[in-house]
């Protein structure tokens, strides 16, 4: 079992765990009831989802496996399902037992690896969740197979045999399903992509070229046709996510033991070895596609984590130079072309170089970042901020009226005035900063970024000069 002795969590925690543990029981309740729907049309075509659902939710949420209520619970789901799909006491507490076996051995392989290679982030990540399936299906197939002359008669070792393949098949497929399924959080800020249109057409193409091979493989039938799909398959998993891959893969999965079973192509249930091929082919089949998926999307977040610190401040967040002006470039065309006002704010901390003098470096770092947040905090969601160097700052407003974007300016300052900065050894101190505003009610749209900063620094020079601690205004003067 494992071990229950980690440190006991606060009680708000243990509720929300209490809670995820019930969830979690109800989910494999679901699982093995739907499992147990799926039961022989041809033995073949059962599938066992609940197993490598509950594995899956275990390392999805850690701390779940350390609670004697996810066990209690997971446990429950598979008895009292197999109960009222009408299994007898022996059959569900054996068969449940087989079942938690095989959960535990797949979730204590797969939690000592690094996070990133279980949720299927690493380069060998496909490789590892493979070794855990078997892992998992071994610990599943020794108690069952060794329960199951008992329950049903006949050979041991031909049931651990079964057992461990259909255990293999089942985790490889929908492991990744459940490991790379989006968080509700996730679907909530994501933007759909419209599916309209050429670019939408060819994004289907991968997925087409799949059904297509899929059809062929039914079609012609015969031992090749389980890999017609590898080739759509890797194209897809090259053009969709993670988490879109595992489900195709899923579904191819599914699909040739469906057909496997309707005898469409040559496999026959009665005979053990070609059901075992049948479903090593079709585990190792998934292989592939995951792999280069779960490739694709370290790569992917790679080049997030690239782009991002290539736009962003490294050290308050806000965007860089470089991008700001990007940006602001592209804002200024579209309120000129639309007639519409704008304000562009130069923000300089004054006398910051005595905070870095009399207080270091780090502390003067953390001003910086305090004094970011409090900016941001006063602008509204249209407003760009960027960092243009040292203790500098620029704040495009789009769409405001002089008196606006003044009060805005005037509203920084006072806020930064306001604020006290507080550090982590207790230092807090106070500091003032200078804004030069400029502003356009229509801008004329020919005129660069460049020119509003210039404008906007000559009345920020003026504020430095005339005592600082204020905002001081300048009219445009085209060029
Ligand atoms: N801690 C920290 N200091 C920085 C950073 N970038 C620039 N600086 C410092 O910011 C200070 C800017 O000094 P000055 O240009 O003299 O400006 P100031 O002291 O604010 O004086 P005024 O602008 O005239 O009010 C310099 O000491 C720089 O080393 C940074 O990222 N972190």
């Amino acid at each position: 079992m494992p071990d229950l002795h980690s440190k006991p969590p606060s009680a708000p925690l243990a509720q929300s765990e209490a809670y995820a543990a019930a969830a979690l029981g109800i989910a494999v309740f679901i699982a093995c009831v739907i499992g147990t729907l799926s039961r022989p049309v041809e033995f073949l075509a059962s599938f066992w989802p609940a197993n490598a659902l509950m594995l899956g939710l275990l390392l999805r949420r850690p701390s779940l496996g350390y609670h004697r209520g996810t066990w209690l619970w997971g446990g429950g789901a598979f008895v009292s399902s197999s109960l009222l799909m009408g299994d007898g006491m022996a059959a569900a507490f054996l068969l449940s037992l087989a079942n938690l076996a095989g959960v535990l051995a797949g979730w204590v392989f797969l939690k000592r690896l690094d996070r990133d290679t279980v949720m299927l982030r690493g380069t060998l990540s496909a490789l590892y969740l493979l070794c855990g399936c078997i892992v998992s299906s071994l610990g599943e197939a020794l108690l069952g197979g060794m329960a199951t002359p008992y329950l049903f008669g006949g050979s041991m070792v031909k049931a651990i045999v079964m057992w461990f393949t259909g255990a293999l098949i089942c985790n490889m497929l929908m492991l990744p399903v459940v490991l790379s399924a989006p968080s509700f959080e996730a679907i909530r800020r994501a933007r759909p992509g419209s599916w309209l249109g050429y670019r939408g057409l060819l994004h289907l193409l991968p997925l087409a070229a799949l059904v297509t091979s899929e059809v062929a493989a039914v079609l012609l039938g015969g031992p090749g046709s389980l890999v017609f799909g590898v080739p759509a398959l890797i194209w897809c998993a090259l053009r969709y996510s993670l988490f879109s891959t595992a489900l195709l893969c899923l579904a191819v999965g599914i699909t040739k033991l469906y057909t496997a079973s309707l005898g469409l192509i040559i496999y026959t249930p009665d005979h053990m070895l070609d059901a075992v091929s049948l479903r090593l082919g079709i585990t190792l089949l998934s292989l592939g596609p995951l792999a280069v998926a779960s490739f694709q999307a370290v790569r992917n977040e790679l080049l997030d984590k690239l782009n991002y610190a290539a736009r962003h401040d490294a050290l308050t967040g806000v965007l860089g130079r470089n991008t700001f002006l990007e940006q602001c470039a592209h804002w200024l065309q579209r309120l000129a072309s639309e007639r519409r006002p704008a304000a562009v704010l130069m923000i300089d901390l004054d006398n910051f170089k005595s905070v870095n003098d009399t207080y270091g470096h780090a502390a003067g770092d953390e001003l910086l970042r305090g004094f970011t947040r409090l900016v941001q905090q006063q602008l509204g969601p249209a407003d760009l901020l960027g960092r243009m160097g040292g203790e500098e700052f620029a704040v495009l407003l789009p769409n405001v009226s002089h008196a606006e974007a003044r009060e805005v300016a005037e509203r920084l300052c006072e806020a930064t005035r306001r604020e006290l900065f507080t550090f982590s050894d207790d230092l807090q101190l106070h500091i003032t900063a200078s804004i030069g505003m400029v502003h356009q009610n229509a801008p004329p749209g020919h005129e660069r970024i460049e020119q509003w900063l210039k404008e906007a620094d000559y009345a920020l020079y003026e504020a430095k000069g005339t005592g600082r601690n204020r905002v001081v205004t300048r009219a445009f003067a085209a060029a």
